[in-house]
């Protein structure tokens, strides 16, 4: 029988909420299972380069990346937010190892290609981009890898990627030697009917629902490429893949069922 795993990806709101991170991080390492965790850091990102007068722009949930917005975004991600994560859950006797994609080449990625936008220093990944090996050893060294959104091609250049797909892609790549599930923890309850009300949790979305509830102009932004990510993971046979509330995860661990399940 495979090793179970979690991999659990965390966004935007959590990491700007000090409190909020401090509670995920004490449920996340209280998981027993073996674990990694991915986290995103957009708003983090989007707040400094306000500040430093350096225009963003988001196309199709991917954040156009020139130079002075590459040098921002790894800072954030694979510097501040990173090493801070790491430090808390050593807080927390969970113990925690920091990457970026460029570190021991666990994440190699290829610029993005599209032919009519330039997204720069945007990295897209597959299955095949992550380093299985390595990270299979550091899971049997009982280390708990912490990925950031920062990937690169092994020819000199680090790239921006989107942290759903990271998460995806992760979980792809070590279903075949684990029992994988993955989890998407965000500030909704789940994917929602009527996104205003928490009470319209949508308990179960397969590839059919999802282009329906397009179709009805139900999802808008961040939740579409995040659900176009865990369908791709329920479709390259990672064997559990959920959308749950941020606060709802040891409950969701322990009485198994919060939020809206992703289905074939
Ligand atoms: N139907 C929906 N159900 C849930 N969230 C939705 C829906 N439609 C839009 N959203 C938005 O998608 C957001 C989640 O995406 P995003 O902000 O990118 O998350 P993260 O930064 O945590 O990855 C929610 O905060 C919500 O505002
Ligand atoms: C290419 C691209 O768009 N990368 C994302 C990576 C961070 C991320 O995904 O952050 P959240 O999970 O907090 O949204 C970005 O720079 O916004």
């Amino acid at each position: 029988m495979k090793q179970k795993i979690y991999i659990v990806k965390i966004g935007g709101a959590l990491i700007d909420d000090e409190r909020l991170l401090d509670q995920f991080l004490d449920q996340f390492s209280g998981i027993k299972e073996k674990k990694i965790l991915v986290h995103g850091g957009g708003k983090l990102a989007t707040t400094l380069a306000d500040k430093l007068g350096i225009e963003q722009k988001m196309i199709n949930g991917r954040r156009i990346t020139d130079k002075d917005t590459l040098d921002i975004v790894t800072m954030v991600y694979a510097g501040g937010i990173n090493k801070n994560i790491v430090e808390k859950l050593q807080q927390k006797k969970c113990n925690a190892i920091g990457f970026s994609g460029a570190d021991g080449n666990l994440i190699k990625a290829k610029k993005r290609e599209h032919p009519e936008i330039d997204f720069g220093f945007v990295g897209d990944i597959n299955k095949k981009s992550v380093n299985r090996k390595l990270v299979s050893k550091l899971i049997k060294l009982d280390l708990v890898p912490v990925f950031s959104a920062i990937t690169h091609d092994k020819k000199g250049n680090l790239f921006n990627t989107n942290a759903d797909t990271i998460a995806s892609v992760m979980a792809q790549a070590l279903s075949e030697k684990y029992e994988v599930e993955l989890l998407y923890c965000f500030d909704k309850e789940g994917v929602l009917e009527d996104v205003n009300d928490p009470e319209s949790v949508i308990k179960s979305v397969n590839e059919q629902e999802f282009t329906t509830l397009k179709e009805e102009g139900k999802l808008h932004k961040g939740i579409l490429p995040k659900l176009e990510n865990a369908l791709g993971a329920i479709k390259n046979n990672v064997n559990k893949v959920f959308l749950i509330k941020e606060t709802e995860l040891k409950n969701h661990i322990e009485n198994h069922h919060a939020g809206t399940e992703i289905c074939l």
